[in-house]
């Protein structure tokens, strides 16, 4: 086995310590960037694009005008919609690095596997204490796979749990590479309906149902399933689902995540529109007879995850 690549880097965009959730006990969640899918809901949407983007909060802007000075590209103009022209825009940051008020922030930075471990260590006693550790979400984690795989490794040797967040979108290297460190897959399933996912993720369900498969062979998975309402929120669509991880092996738990609007405002940030305006969230009746659908099929349901 090579030694472990502590130089090896990636994109990173959040480090949230103290998780109770995404896997057992108290864990820290290492948020990448990138993702091959573009769900119309997506609750961390500057985690999309693999490289770094800039957001902008009208609120704190003073119009000093530091930042239009700072930018190379010209692609800041107070009469642009959103401020930031997002076709000049390259994601270097300078123009964060001079606003006096927080108004731009740069999401995402070119991070080591040390200075993620170092991070992580301020919190080993308690991953050994509550039995946590790290969970890699994102964005996709199987996009950079080779920095996945070496926190994970990393992680491992120092006996820590671990945990991805993933649509298994990815290619089989990944998958093959990644997956044996992982100790528990939280893994989503969208919709059964390839139509339906290729409408509001941008992409077909096909490449992910072939790699549930393999993922739940390798390693202990629960399935994940956000309920989108007028989207994948029917008993139908669920029956769907709980019959699919029936044909998955060894799959025990699957998680109700209801819909939820906690990342509308970072679209407004990123310039960008947010598509699921007049969507409304489960009532807890409706989300009810939903865990009732998947209990029926054998499984224990959790709502929330
Ligand atoms: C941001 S994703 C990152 C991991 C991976 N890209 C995925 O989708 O599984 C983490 C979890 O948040 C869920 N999620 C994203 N947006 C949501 C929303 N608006 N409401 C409920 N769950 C959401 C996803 O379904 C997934 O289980
Ligand atoms: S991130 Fe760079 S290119 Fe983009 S607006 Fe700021 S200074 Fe200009
Ligand atoms: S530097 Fe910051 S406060 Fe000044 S104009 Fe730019 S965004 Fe606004
Ligand atoms: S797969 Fe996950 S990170 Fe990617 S767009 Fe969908 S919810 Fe967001």
């Amino acid at each position: 086995m090579d030694s472990i690549n502590y130089s090896a880097s990636g994109l990173v965009f959040d480090i949230q310590r103290f998780s109770v959730h995404d896997g057992p006990g108290i864990r820290t969640i290492v948020f990448l960037k990138g993702c091959p899918l573009s769900c119309k809901w997506c609750c961390n949407p500057e985690s999309q694009k693999l490289k770094p983007v800039i957001t902008y909060q009208k609120m704190r802007c003073i119009h000093c005008g530091k930042c239009m000075k700072a930018c190379k590209q010209g692609a800041i103009n107070p009469n642009n919609k959103g401020f930031i022209n997002r076709d000049l825009c390259i994601g270097c940051g300078e123009c964060a690095n001079v606003c006096p008020t927080g108004a731009l922030v740069l999401k995402g930075s070119g991070m080591t596997v040390q200075q993620v471990m170092l991070e992580l260590r301020k919190d080993a006693t308690t991953y050994r204490r509550s039995g946590g550790g790290i969970t890699i979400s994102g964005g996709e984690p199987l996009v950079q796979s080779d920095f996945t795989l070496e926190l994970l490794r990393a992680s491992k040797e120092q006996g820590w749990n671990t945990a991805i967040e993933t649509t298994a979108y990815a290619d089989e290297q990944a998958i093959e590479k990644v997956l044996p460190y992982v100790d528990l897959a939280l893994m989503d399933i969208k919709s059964m309906n390839p139509e339906v996912h290729k409408k509001y993720t941008g992409v077909s369900n096909e490449l992910i149902l072939k790699n549930a498969v393999r993922v739940s062979q390798i390693t202990k998975t629960v399935i994940r399933v956000p309920t989108i309402p007028g989207v994948n929120a029917t008993e139908e669509d669920i029956l769907a689902i709980s019959r699919f991880a029936k044909t998955l092996h060894n799959i025990k738990t699957i998680h109700l995540l209801p819909y939820h609007t906690y990342g509308e405002n970072k679209y407004e940030l990123l310039g960008r529109d947010y598509l699921m305006k007049d969507v409304k969230t489960l009532t807890p009746e409706k989300i009810q007879a939903l865990k009732t659908v998947v209990e029926e099929q054998g499984f224990e349901c959790i709502i929330g995850g």
